[in-house]
């Protein structure tokens, strides 16, 4: 390890942020009797124009008035290139309760995006007397978003977590996809052409790749959650699957669902499974063996484990423990 502490992340369940339109309050109490661990209301890209005042007061109401339960209650804002977002946190702080945990800021693009957000906050929190400082979520999903992302992952202790774009993010990278993540059938390795004139395996890698690993990296560098973003085609389970296990093995820690049928498949890949539970719990009680013995690396199932091991074992020992205790 560094001498700099790698710090830990807000201790809470975050396998799934379920997404409803603000401009749609007959869904609320939906999404607040769903399973998903995250509740994000949307000001933002799901609501016209045209609804952005009335979605701001039905979201406003259902924050006093909807039992949001255990669930992390959010709100995404508009971005910071639009007229709305500074009515949205002022209406939010003067008029709504402190029921509300996170403001979600889409397209940031830089730390000073996040500093021009909590000035904003910590005088209307000063203002009304608020006691609950609002926490801050973010969207990587622009070019200067990947660009900064170490500044904007360091930017305010009020960060708790970040979230992956794809949709927003293809558009500002200019990728020639309307697809909402996944695989994307342009994006392939073909095999070299073959001598015998069979046809060639086709492999299509991961689009996302880059930016989630670059986001994995700056949020756990400065103790945030990285979250993946939506999958478009609900319509497609095997697809979310596939997606969110890609995200699972590289180290987010949950998935925005976008229709109610994601949210328990976003759930099933984000606990830790009973057999890989089993299995961090026999690296362990091996180490703990090992450590008696006098040994720091030994053999289990024909396989190298050492004291990197424990660490491995425990990312997903705590991560069942957290969500039992959610
Ligand atoms: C790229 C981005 O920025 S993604 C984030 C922003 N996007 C969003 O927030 C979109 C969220 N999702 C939605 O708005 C909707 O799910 C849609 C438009 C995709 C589909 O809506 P519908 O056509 O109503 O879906 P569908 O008919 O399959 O709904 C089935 C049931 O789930 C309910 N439902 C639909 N969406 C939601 C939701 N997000 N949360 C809770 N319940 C929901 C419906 O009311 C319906 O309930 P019922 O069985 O009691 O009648
Ligand atoms: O806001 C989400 C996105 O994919 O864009
Ligand atoms: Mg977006």
């Amino acid at each position: 390890m560094s001498f700099t502490v790698q710090p830990a992340p807000v201790a809470r369940p975050n396998r799934c942020q379920l997404f409803g339109p603000g401009s749609r309050p007959a869904i609320f109490p939906k999404m607040a009797a769903s399973a998903a661990d995250v509740v994000n209301l949307d000001l933002e890209d799901a609501v016209a124009p045209s609804d952005k005042e009335s979605a701001r007061a039905n979201i406003i109401r259902a924050i006093d008035e909807i039992d949001w339960g255990r669930k992390t209650l959010s709100v995404r804002i508009n971005g910071l290139d639009t007229p709305y977002w500074y009515r949205d946190i002022v209406d939010l702080l003067e008029q709504a309760g402190e029921r509300l945990d996170l403001i979600m800021i889409p397209k940031v693009g830089n730390a000073r995006d996040l500093y021009a957000v909590e000035a904003l906050v910590a005088a209307v929190e000063a203002a009304k007397g608020r006691k609950k400082k609002l926490g801050f979520e973010v969207i990587i999903e622009t070019a200067a978003g990947l660009a900064h992302i170490e500044e904007i992952a360091a930017a305010t202790p009020r960060l708790q977590a970040m979230s992956f774009g794809p949709a927003d993010y293809a558009a500002s990278m200019g990728m020639q996809t309307t697809a909402i993540g996944g695989t994307q059938p342009g994006y392939y390795m073909i095999e070299d052409a073959r001598e015998d004139g069979g046809p060639r395996a086709v492999h299509y890698p991961d689009p996302w790749h880059h930016v989630s690993v670059a986001m994995v990296a700056a949020c756990r560098t400065h103790g945030v959650l990285p979250v993946d973003g939506p999958f478009g085609d609900f319509s497609d389970p095997e697809g979310f699957r596939a997606q969110a296990r890609r995200s699972a093995t590289l180290g987010m820690v949950g998935k925005w669902a976008i229709h109610p049928s994601q949210v328990a498949l976003a759930n099933e890949v984000f606990t830790p499974s009973d057999a890989a539970i089993a299995q961090a719990q026999r690296v362990l009680e091996a180490m703990e063996a090992a450590k008696k013995a006098g040994s720091g690396a030994v053999t289990l199932d024909g396989k190298l484990i050492d004291l990197a091991s424990i660490r491995q074992a425990e990312v997903i020992v705590k991560q069942a423990e957290l969500i039992a205790a959610g």
